[in-house]
């Protein structure tokens, strides 16, 4: 379980996080949703390990986290607004690369099903540089699953795709979730929000302003007034 207590992020003389306290458990899904600049790329960069909090603690299956630690980088895969992919390297490479990177087992058995899981496996021997934004997702995705992390971080995963990438990148989260992991989703999807999270949370100038489950009778028009609600009080 990854327990984040009294986060605050202080960058130059600006205030970015305040206080931020949240928990995720394995097979959950909580969406943090948001306006712009209201600290929520800040907040995932803080969870993933890469950016140091100035206070506050983060704890992962009762150890305290710092930036970069080892615990981190083993059980979360974090997909945020960088591919950390290779050009010139065609989807096997890259897979191939990281897998070494993160010590994988059977990299290239792993390597040959997620990549048929993603839709790549046509174009999995050429060089990524002329892949569509949907493409590159679809590798991206692949890449961080590689070493079956047990919670699946998300970054505004669903932006610039077109609805095929969308709904395999569904599936592929919906699968996940199915299995156990859990899942934090960074959006600003309202109809992604409701479809893949059971729990919201809405950062509003760096703090915690609403939380709410998703009960069955939410539509996207109660998401929405509740959410505006929450961003005016905030
Ligand atoms: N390295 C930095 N130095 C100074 N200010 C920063 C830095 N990173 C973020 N900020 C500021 O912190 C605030 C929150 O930024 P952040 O990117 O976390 O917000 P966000 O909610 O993800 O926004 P968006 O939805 O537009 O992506 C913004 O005002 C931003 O300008």
């Amino acid at each position: 379980m990854l327990e984040l207590k009294q986060i605050t992020k202080i960058i130059g003389d600006k205030t970015i996080l305040r206080n931020v306290s949240l928990s995720l458990r394995r097979g959950e899904s909580l969406a943090v949703i948001g306006p712009n600049g209201a600290g929520k790329s800040t907040f995932f960069k803080c969870t993933v390990g890469l950016l140091q909090p100035t206070s506050g603690e983060i704890i992962l299956d009762q150890e305290i986290i710092k930036k970069n630690s080892p615990l981190l980088k083993k059980k979360i895969g974090f997909l945020g607004h960088e591919s950390f992919l290779y050009n010139t390297l065609s989807p096997v490479e890259n897979l191939r690369f990281y897998g070494k990177l993160y010590k994988v087992k059977n990299i290239e058995e792993k390597s040959q099903r997620l990549l048929k899981e993603v839709g790549l496996h046509y174009f999995k021997d050429i060089p990524i540089r002329s892949f569509s934004r949907g493409m590159m997702q679809r590798l991206a995705i692949a890449r961080v699953l590689l070493p079956e992390p047990e919670l699946l971080f998300l970054d505004e995963p669903h932006t610039g795709l077109d609805q095929e990438a969308v709904k395999v990148l569904n599936s592929i989260i919906k699968e996940k979730q199915t299995d156990g992991t859990g899942i934090l989703l960074i959006s600003h999807d309202f109809e992604q929000v409701l479809n893949l999270c059971k729990r919201v949370v809405v950062l509003d100038k760096g703090k915690i302003v609403a939380e709410t489950e998703v009960v069955d009778n939410m539509n996207l028009q109660t998401l929405k007034a509740w959410y505006e609600k929450a961003v005016t009080k905030g």
